[in-house]
């Protein structure tokens, strides 16, 4: 039941409390909820999703930036980025960042989740052990225009009973197969993979997408779906902004923290409310919103919560550190064809007709993402002994990517340019070694923390990143592309033009991970052990994509919606 008042509320007391309703909470909310006899609430600080028209239609995918669906953060300005500062979206809306996101469904490769295993000491996050929440998450459809797919993905490796829809690109251009053409012109550097998703990612293939015929398929829309909202032990509270978790006693020495307090997210100076947990709390505000909920209740950085005049409670010193997250950029080609995005997007009139195609059928262009193909590229053998001469090579194993392509038939960030039509390879360092920081300002909860995503601090990216730009450069050197484009854009080619573009150019990914990460059990770094609870504490678990100590080669919500079944099962298995 979802509800916008507290007042509405049946109680101020439950089972469970989920600290944001977003791709991880709302999983670990329609989970836990299974069992009828668990009563579960979770607070939401955004609104509803229902009516948001931009959420819902694919295509549209960055249009809910700097709106009241978007918590409209700007972070610190970057050293690596010659000084910019950036705007950093992150969903403010119920299904969080998954109602916003570029709708991407990228697992990553399987040496990522081994060493994950590795690192925490769980085998229970290896690639093997995870298949069965990527199954019980993934529920495989036909894309919207119900294209013949055979030979674009690979059925075996796929989930067709999960919750969240995931299918093939439901419009498919001319441009599209000829990227795929490209593979086979040039199979050695830039081979054709059937499936990007099977464990093995490495080439260039049909990008999978959370799409359902035709329409965003979110947290949200899926696993809130009308039949799982009803459920009468199920709370969902919006417009609830969740400023601390508060300790309610301690056990065997260790605090207890079951209580939460939080705001009217659109009144902030109303009183505060508090709502207290049976069970457990569970934070799922996100890689930015959990660790300064955490730091706002004293658990953090001693130090650093007395300077900012929070009163520490737990010092856990890496609590908002270890912020990682892919830098893009954006390479640009002229191209001999008006069969492009910046086509419609200027022209009212072709818009409105795809728009109304999308309306009254969900088909046409509307109906897909932004890019229909992507790659999963590692650094050539030729280059590797100058770009890796000072460091480990940072991939997760030998069969995981350095950089993506992100392949678009045209621009779409807006304002598009004026004339001219283009083809777009996003390049993205996927296995950056920067890493950045969530810090709290101020005893004032709500007052933004200060997000320093450090992107391209460290040498080893921007040397990788120069590395796929040359790659991106060498694959529209195949003979499919010779009439198709005019010329490239930028003209950087030297190393030290290269890093002038590209600390110019760089934006995020919005793949933040890490502020909260996941360590065995008894480190003395990280902030959760592998069963996602909070360290030095009780009563607290951190479900969200926070947890990752690593961020995948991967587009990020895959491996968040694994990291929420499999805490689902072990909170289950925590209160049978
Ligand atoms: C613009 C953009 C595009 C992206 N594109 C892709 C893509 O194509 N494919 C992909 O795989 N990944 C993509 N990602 C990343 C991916 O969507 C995220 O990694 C993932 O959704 C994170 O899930 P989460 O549960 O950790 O956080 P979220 O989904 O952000 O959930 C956190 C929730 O907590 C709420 N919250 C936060 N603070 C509070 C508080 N104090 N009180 C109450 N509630 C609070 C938020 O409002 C939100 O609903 C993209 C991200 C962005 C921003």
């Amino acid at each position: 039941v979802v509800v916008e008042r507290v007042t509405d509320l049946p109680g101020l007391e439950y089972d469970f409390i989920i600290v944001g309703g977003g791709t991880a909470g709302l999983v670990v909310a329609n989970r836990l909820t299974e069992n009828p006899a668990h009563s579960v609430l979770v607070l939401e600080a955004g609104g509803s999703n229902e009516n948001v028209y931009n959420s819902k239609v694919p295509f549209y995918n960055g249009r809910l930036f700097n709106t009241a669906a978007d918590w409209n953060f700007t972070t610190t300005p970057m050293p690596g980025l010659g000084g910019r500062s950036m705007g950093y979206p992150s969903g403010h809306i119920l299904g969080g960042t998954s109602s916003m996101n570029g709708l991407a469904y990228t697992r990553g490769s399987s040496d990522d989740y081994n060493r994950y295993a590795r690192l925490t000491g769980d085998p229970g996050w290896s690639w093997d052990r995870v298949q069965p929440y990527f199954r019980k998450n993934e529920h495989w459809t036909e894309p919207a225009d119900h294209h013949n797919t055979t030979g674009q993905f690979n059925p075996a490796v796929h989930g067709f009973h999960g919750v969240n829809a995931v299918s093939l690109p439901g419009f498919i251009y001319s441009f599209d197969h000829r990227v795929i053409q490209a593979t086979s012109e040039l199979p050695q550097e830039f081979p054709f993979n059937l499936d990007m998703n099977s464990g093995n990612q490495i080439g260039i293939g049909w990008t999978q997408s959370t799409i359902k015929a035709g329409e965003r398929s979110s947290s949200a829309t899926s696993y809130l779906a009308p039949k799982y909202a009803r459920r009468r032990n199920l709370h969902i509270l919006l417009h609830a902004r969740v400023s601390r978790v508060l300790r309610t006693g301690s056990s065997n020495g260790l605090p207890i923290f079951k209580s939460v307090e939080f705001g009217n997210d659109r009144s902030l100076d109303a009183p505060r409310k508090r709502v207290t947990a049976r069970k457990e709390v569970i934070l799922s505000s996100g890689a930015i919103g959990t660790p300064h909920i955490l730091q706002n209740s004293g658990i953090g950085d001693i130090q650093h919560l007395r300077s900012v005049g929070i009163t520490p409670l737990v010092h856990l010193p890496s609590v908002g550190q270890n912020l990682t997250d892919h830098p893009f950029v954006a390479n640009t080609w002229r191209v001999n064809s008006t069969d492009t995005f910046e086509t419609a997007i200027r022209n009212a009139t072709i818009a409105e007709e795809q728009e109304r195609l999308w309306n009254e059928m969900r088909m046409g262009p509307y109906a897909a993402s932004t890019f229909n193909v992507a790659g999963w590229l590692r650094v050539p053998e030729n280059e590797s002994a100058s770009v890796f001469k000072e460091f480990m090579d940072p991939a997760a194993g030998p069969g995981s990517a350095h950089f993506e392509f992100i392949i678009a038939n045209g621009a779409t960030r807006l304002p598009v340019p004026e004339t001219g039509n283009f083809m777009v390879i996003g390049t993205v360092v996927v296995t950056p070694l920067s890493r950045g920081t969530v810090l709290a300002t101020s005893s004032d909860p709500f007052r933004p923390p200060n997000i320093n995503p450090n992107l391209l601090s460290s040498p080893l990216d921007l040397a990788i990143m120069r590395s796929a730009i040359r790659a991106a450069r060498r694959f529209t050197q195949a003979p499919v592309w010779s009439s198709y484009i005019l010329g490239l854009e930028d003209k950087a080619v030297t190393d030290a033009e290269l890093d002038t573009f590209i600390r110019g150019a760089a934006i995020t990914v919005s793949h933040e991970v890490g502020t909260a990460a996941m360590s065995p059990r008894g480190a003395d770094w990280g902030v959760v052990d592998p069963d996602l609870r909070v360290k030095k504490v009780k009563g607290l678990r951190v479900v969200d994509a926070s947890v990752l100590p690593l961020v995948p080669a991967a587009h990020t919500q895959a491996a968040t919606y694994v990291v929420a079944e499999r805490a689902s099962d072990l909170i289950k298995a925590t209160w049978t």
